[in-house]
């Protein structure tokens, strides 16, 4: 099979507001960062499939014919991949020789490529060759690693296979692609994100795929384009932490204590959707002072009801404390327990 060599990117992301509700069908919104993940993928003729991950000290080679092995359980679709195929992800587990649910970060990640390479070039002939991949995002620090590796993999082998075209002419820079290409593309990096994170939203993959700042609510993507320069200050505990851990085990809180987490997840929603109406505000009429009053206010908010859910973290209470004392607003982004933290700063503050 003639595999075509392709170099992706796609950037990381910060989540305003939602994280953990939007998992339970609330309304997040995210914004992508100036961060970006890049995978090269090559064609090889030495008859073997490697993987090089740096960032996570992962590199790992099969034979061909090892893979060949799994065949078997491979259904060779290439639609949409909207529900992972347990099946394959079982006999992965068997192959990789892993038992335990939660997966340290390299068993992880080689999972998730061999899962989208195995799904995408299915019970065909399967090619020869190399994906490295490198990124300038912290890992676990919840800026969507996850999601900018997913998608890079998800375009990378969706390009090599011909499932979607290199946009690439030899006269440009960067390309992207057209809009069913790229909910292609997204779809298969959600599968990708359900092997790391066990139960995503979907919001990560989504700013990963598209971009730019959106909403997102149960799987509906609407990007916001009218919104203000906001001025972001990212700071990363650098307390390592799961998705996965964090986001099942605010499952577990919200089953032993539905009365008191369902108004909670509520609340999260309609502090999205205020934000979000705020925003909107101040692309239609003069910044106020009141503005920024009340997008602090409800960063605050959030932030306790992130501590609620048990998502929070003694560094991300420092971070709160710190920037306080300075009039500053933060609350965590992503999954929390660690990892990073915004803080919005106005106009005028000093540097
Ligand atoms: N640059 C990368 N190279 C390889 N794997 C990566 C990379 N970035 C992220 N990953 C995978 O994603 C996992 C982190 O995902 P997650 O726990 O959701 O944190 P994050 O908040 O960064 O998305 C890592 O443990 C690893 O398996
Ligand atoms: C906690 C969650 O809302 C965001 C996780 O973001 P990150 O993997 O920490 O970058 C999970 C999800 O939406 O899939
Ligand atoms: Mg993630």
């Amino acid at each position: 099979m003639q595999v075509r060599d392709c170099l992706i990117s796609a950037p990381g992301k910060a989540i305003l507001h939602g994280e953990h509700a939007v998992v339970h069908g609330k309304v997040a919104l995210a914004v992508s960062l100036n961060l970006r993940t890049y995978l090269q993928l090559k064609a090889s003729s030495d008859g073997k499939v490697s993987i090089k991950l740096p960032n996570i000290d992962t590199f790992v080679c099969w034979e061909l014919s090892e893979l060949k092995q799994l065949n078997s359980c491979l259904s060779g679709k290439k639609e949409e991949g909207q529900c992972l195929d347990p099946e394959l992800v079982k006999r992965l587990r068997e192959f990789m020789g892993v038992t335990n649910e939660n997966l340290d970060s390299s068993t992880t990640a080689t999972l998730a490529f061999l899962y989208i390479y195995l799904s995408l070039f299915g019970s065909g002939e399967m090619p020869s060759l190399t994906v490295c991949v490198w990124s300038e995002l912290p890992t676990g620090a919840g800026l969507g690693s996850s999601a900018a590796y997913s998608v890079c993999l998800a375009a990378a082998v969706l390009c090599a296979s011909g499932a979607v075209p290199t946009p690439l002419k030899e006269w440009e820079q960067t390309a992207g692609w057209c809009q069913e290409d790229l909910e292609l593309i997204n779809s298969w990096a959600f599968q990708a994100e359900k092997i790391v994170h066990g139960n995503p939203s979907g919001v990560d993959n989504a700013v990963g795929t598209w971009g730019g700042m959106l909403r997102f609510l149960a799987g509906k993507i609407i990007p916001l384009s009218r919104v203000p320069l906001l001025r972001i200050l990212l700071t990363n505990t650098k307390v390592p932490r799961s998705t996965k851990v964090l986001v099942a085990r605010v499952k577990d809180k919200i089953n032993k204590f539905p009365s008191i987490l369902i108004p909670v997840l509520d609340s999260v929603d309609a502090i999205s959707c205020t934000c979000e109406k705020v925003l909107n505000e101040m692309t239609c009429e003069p910044i106020k002072g009141e503005h920024y009053n009340i997008l602090e206010e409800l960063i605050d908010i959030n932030q306790h009801h992130l501590n609620v859910m048990g998502v929070g973290h003694p560094s991300l209470d420092t971070l709160c404390q710190v920037t306080a004392a300075r009039g500053l607003h933060s609350k965590l982004t992503g999954a929390g327990g660690g990892g990073c933290g915004i803080t919005l700063l106005r106009p005028g503050a000093a540097q």
